[in-house]
């Protein structure tokens, strides 16, 4: 998709709102045509040139109604404008979220979350934009036809004499933004950079502050905010410098129409009349060129905004920005604040979809493009089909799964392995050999690579949507907490039911802990969760997952920072509450390696063994690598 296509899709959006602002628009540019010729009359009048037989106050009485006049069209004109742009932004940052929180949630974005917000926030505005101004263009250009023609008709040889050196130098000026255009990209960049370091800052203080590094960050964002500084001046500069051209250049118009008015003036040609004309549109007509420039700016930055969007698309088409989809600006039916309670529910499910990562959505509800209409789509109902008995599961089977990283080549290779309803299968092997990786894939978490994967022997053509609760839930190896309260971290949106909260949090092993926090389940527990320890973090991230119920329970090292005791009664209490369970493990620990029916060894992205621990400590070397060094991690 081009640009022009892409400008295209976005006022097809909205094609009746921008029709009608555009129309607004071109009323309120083709307005000045009045007063300039009422100027005209009143000048006339004073010299007694005047066809018009209103007289001096009348002619005032006109100017100040065209100029109230105007007025109330400026403000309708920002009413149509801020309604279509909203429309047009909002559509953009929707469908980019949504594509966003759909994509593999270990690769939902390729750059730092802070330049994500900066694409979110600076291109979506770009764009808006160009949009806009494209009213503007239209609006200016009836304004320079008809006064052109009123002003050829008054006086052909002047006007060209006055209005082609103003069009050339503007012009020239105009070209001068090619340059403008590369500064402002440079300073867009820079200041994306910022705001990434400044969300990788906040994200990692702790990191920062135990590498005792606080004095090289801070130099670092110095750096970048140096380069900031000079691309903004640069940006700033070149800005300032043609809006001086542009506005000096009505000066310079004013100062050839007198010199030429004045000799005309003398002969009887030219009346005053018609040298206000002159200078009254004078104005207009250099924003109208200023103007064309704009919009030819603002579209070639569209051009470096269209680019930077479609990058957080990774790989998708750039047509699914402009993609026809409710806004939800309008709550039928219910009360205000009955519809607001619906949208944060709404927002809620749309969160806890983002983090699929760590435990998955609740069933996925889309409004159809002819949501207008209200019809709505199911394309998720996970709930229903376990319910039925359909999706229990009696075995998965993975065969030939594999998944490279574009950068480096690793990751996972031809990984068969089959779980059986209620087995607990623990993946070991030793640091980097695609245990992490080999979860994920399973889970639909990285994108689609080899192999095929069953449920109960039908195949799972896409795991991302797939493996969720009721099917699956997942503890990520470093769980996702947010700055909330611990039993909004815990259900996430999810209606609190009769005990399911009690009994996952003794499950988890969190009651005592929980009893200690300061406000119990409601102690805000602080950006990432940094006011719990690291296995009251791990052991809130299983309490999430094991809230919901669910067939699989795929744990990444949920143990690594649990001591021999609590992990022992962890999957105690597990196996208590749910006997049926069937569990995923990835872990070195032999707390998890005694309790499995199954053991997959890893290496270097491969299975190297499999069998029971007694088998595995007679035939594997890592298996006895990993069980004994662990013996002595434990002595
Ligand atoms: N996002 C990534 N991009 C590129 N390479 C990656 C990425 N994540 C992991 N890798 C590489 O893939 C290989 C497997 O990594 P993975 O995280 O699956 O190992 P692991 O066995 O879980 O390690 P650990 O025990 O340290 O958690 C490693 O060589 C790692 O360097």
């Amino acid at each position: 998709m081009n640009t022009f296509q892409y400008l295209w899709r976005l006022i097809m959006y909205r094609r009746l709102r921008y029709f009608v602002n555009a129309l607004a628009w071109t009323v309120i540019y083709l307005a000045p045509i009045a007063p300039g010729l009422i100027t005209k009359q009143f000048f006339d009048s004073l010299t007694g040139h005047s066809s018009l037989g209103y007289g001096v106050w009348g002619l005032i009485a006109l100017l100040i109604a065209a100029a109230l006049g105007r007025i109330c069209l400026i403000i309708i004109g920002f009413i149509t404008d801020v309604h279509f742009r909203f429309r047009m932004g909002m559509l953009l940052r929707r469908n980019l979220l949504e594509h966003v929180l759909k994509q593999p949630g270990a690769q939902a974005i390729p750059v730092s979350p802070g330049e994500a917000i900066s694409h979110f926030r600076d291109d979506v505005d770009q764009s808006e934009e160009a949009a806009s101004w494209s009213v503007d263009v239209f609006g200016l250009t009836c304004f320079a036809i008809v006064s052109g023609f009123i002003l050829i008709r008054i006086d052909a040889q002047m006007t060209l004499l006055v209005f082609l050196p103003i069009v050339l130098v503007i012009t020239a000026a105009q070209l001068a933004t090619v340059r403008l255009q590369k500064y402002r990209a440079a300073s867009r960049e820079a200041t994306s950079k910022v705001t990434g370091e400044i969300s990788e800052m906040f994200g990692n203080v702790q990191a920062i502050q135990v590498a005792g590094a606080e004095k090289r960050v801070i130099e670092r964002f110095r750096s970048f905010g140096d380069n900031r500084r000079k691309a903004m001046l640069k940006d700033r500069l070149m800005s300032e410098l043609l809006d001086s051209v542009f506005s000096n250049s009505v000066n310079l118009g004013t100062g050839l129409i007198l010199l030429l008015a004045g000799t005309k003036m003398r002969a009887g040609d030219f009346t005053v009349g018609d040298f206000a004309l002159f200078v009254y549109y004078l104005t207009f007509v250099t924003q109208f060129i200023t103007n064309v420039g704009k919009f030819i700016t603002y579209f070639k930055q569209m051009s470096v905004s269209l680019e930077r969007l479609t990058l957080l698309l990774q790989g998708a088409s750039a047509k699914v920005l402009t993609m026809v989809n409710s806004l939800h600006l309008k709550q039928k039916g219910k009360g205000r604040e009955a519809g607001r309670k619906e949208t944060g529910e709404r927002g809620l499910s749309v969160v806890e979809q983002s983090v699929s990562g760590a435990v998955g959505g609740m069933s996925r509800v889309e409004e159809s493009e002819s949501g207008a209409k209200g019809s709505m789509r199911r394309t998720e109902q996970p709930t229903n089909d376990v319910q039925r008995g359909e999706a229990a599961l009696r075995r998965l089977d993975v065969n030939g799964l594999s998944y490279a990283y574009g950068d480096t080549g690793r990751g996972i290779s031809d990984i068969h392995f089959s779980l059986q309803r209620g087995s607990f299968t623990v993946v070991t092997g030793t640091i980097g050999s695609g245990k992490t990786t080999l979860v994920r894939s399973l889970l639909g978490l990285l994108p689609k690579g080899e192999g095929t994967i069953a449920w109960n022997g039908v195949p799972v053509e896409d795991p991302g949507t797939f493996f969720t609760p009721p099917r699956s839930a997942y503890t990520a190896q470093v769980p996702r907490l947010y700055s909330d309260t611990l039993r909004n971290n815990i259900l996430l949106g999810q209606a609190e039911q009769n005990d399911t909260l009690r009994e996952a949090l003794h499950a988890a092993v969190l009651e005592y802990d929980v009893a200690q926090l300061p406000d119990g389940l409601d102690t805000v527990i602080g950006p990432r969760g940094v006011k719990l320890s690291g296995g009251q973090a791990q052991r809130t991230a299983a309490a999430r997952m094991l809230v919901r119920d669910a067939e699989l329970y795929v744990f990444d090292d949920l143990s690594s920072a649990l001591d021999v005791e609590t992990e022992q009664k962890l999957w105690e209490r597990m196996f208590q509450r749910r006997r049926d369970a069937t569990c995923l493990v990835v872990s070195h620990r032999k707390t998890a390696l005694t309790r499995a029916d199954h053991i997959i060894v890893m290496k270097d992205g491969r299975v190297e063994a499999e069998g029971t621990s007694e088998e595995l400590l007679k035939r594997s070397a890592t298996f006895r690598e990993l069980w004994y060094g662990d013996e002595r991690k434990s002595e």
